[in-house]
């Protein structure tokens, strides 16, 4: 499902009031209110509560919602987990409106990487890295929100299942698409032999502090971007930016960056390893098909077993560049035909799914 302007609701489960314009904004009622006693579940909004909310740019947070109703909960998502991009909506209680987020895995736990490790009362959390778009109704609303506030969810949603042979990954994320990334990286950390490449795309450097691509040099990054680097280190910032040095770690890296180091160092045991590859827009170091196309591995391609995948998760706009819009048809979202950069590459047997 693409990022942005897209109808989040199963009509299964709300009355479709109406569709906006450009924004395709889908507001209705919803049959079902909250209901304290059930865990989370597709069918009836839980409440969570916020009790954490982490600064990872001037525009993200990562969200820790608790539901202390952690034994059932942990069950039910352990297998979802285990082979599933899913997201969770949540609700905006005075508009009647909810949008889909997706959880980021628990990356503390190596051993049962959904779920956090340490105390008990964390099994249960759900983490969400939400960006605050500009006139966003909902986005806006959860970073309004303070401490301790009630926060509706309802899911989990299965947005793909990952073929039980899949081999190799490649995941083009754009800016907040890193979350799907992240699970799927979480899963296949599990899969024997496995590799998984994730090529991340922002716009602006703060999303990704410290973040060097696998094959890159770091002297190299911090001697380009040197001025870049000179005022998030502190020279003269504006307050934003202050508050970002602060969260991050004396490693120089961004929340998210750092996230991503511990998904590499779960996978390393079992597999192929998970290689992280950034690109910045304000840096003019865009993502090219070249990116793309020296990761597709012609010879071990033709030799070996097992599902390819190239998935696709970001903005419409990116998702359309990449592989062509996804269309709507009789009420759903689907994939549409493989168009964009991908579909004019030769993909050597690789599957592309736009999520
Ligand atoms: C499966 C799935 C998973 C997702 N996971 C995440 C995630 O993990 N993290 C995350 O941050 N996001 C995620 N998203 C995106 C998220 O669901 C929301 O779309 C996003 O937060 C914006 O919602 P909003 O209500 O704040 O903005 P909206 O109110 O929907 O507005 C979005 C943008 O469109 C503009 N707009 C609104 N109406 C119009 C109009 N009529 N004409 C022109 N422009 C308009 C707004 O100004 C704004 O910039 C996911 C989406 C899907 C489908």
């Amino acid at each position: 499902m693409s990022w942005f302007n897209t109808i989040l609701f199963r009509p299964r489960t709300g009355v479709l009031f109406a569709i906006g314009g450009g924004g395709a904004l889908a507001r209705y009622r919803f049959k079902s209110s909250s209901n304290s006693d059930a865990p989370l579940n597709p069918h009836s909004f839980t409440p969570y509560t916020l009790v954490d909310k982490q600064e990872v740019s001037s525009t993200s947070a990562i969200f820790t919602l608790r539901n202390l109703k952690i034994e059932k909960e942990a069950e039910s998502l352990k297998e979802v987990w285990k082979r599933s991009v899913w997201s969770v909506q949540v609700k905006q209680p005075q508009l009647q409106i909810a949008r889909a987020y997706t959880p980021l895995p628990n990356t503390s736990l190596p051993s049962d990487p959904g779920h956090h490790g340490g105390d008990k009362e964390q099994l249960g959390d759900i983490r969400l890295l939400i960006r605050q778009e500009e006139g966003g109704e909902v986005s806006t609303y959860l970073h309004g929100l303070p401490d301790k506030a009630t926060i509706d969810l309802r899911g989990p949603n299965i947005e793909l299942e990952l073929p039980h042979d899949i081999k190799e990954v490649m995941f083009l994320a754009g800016g907040t698409g890193i979350a799907p990334a992240m699970q799927i990286a979480q899963a296949m950390s599990r899969r024997t032999g496995s590799r998984m490449h994730i090529l991340w795309a922002n716009r602006r450097r703060e999303e990704c502090i410290g973040g060097l691509d696998d094959t890159g040099d770091g002297t190299e990054l911090v001697r380009s971007n040197g001025g870049r680097w000179r005022s998030l280190l502190g020279l003269g910032q504006p307050a934003a930016e202050q508050t970002l040095v602060e969260t991050r770690s004396a490693k120089g890296k961004g929340v998210i960056v750092q996230e991503l180091d511990l998904l590499k160092g779960q996978s390393r045991a079992q597999t192929r390893g998970l290689h992280v590859h950034y690109f910045v827009d304000e840096e003019k170091k865009l993502m090219k098909p070249g990116d793309v196309a020296r990761r597709l591995g012609l010879e071990e391609t033709e030799t070996e077993r097992g599902s390819r995948l190239i998935l696709v998760s970001g903005p419409d706009g990116f998702i359309e560049h990449w592989a062509g819009k996804k269309l709507w048809i009789g009420g759903r979202e689907v994939q549409g035909p493989l168009g964009g950069v991908l579909g004019q590459m030769d993909l050597k047997g690789w599957s592309v799914y736009k999520l």
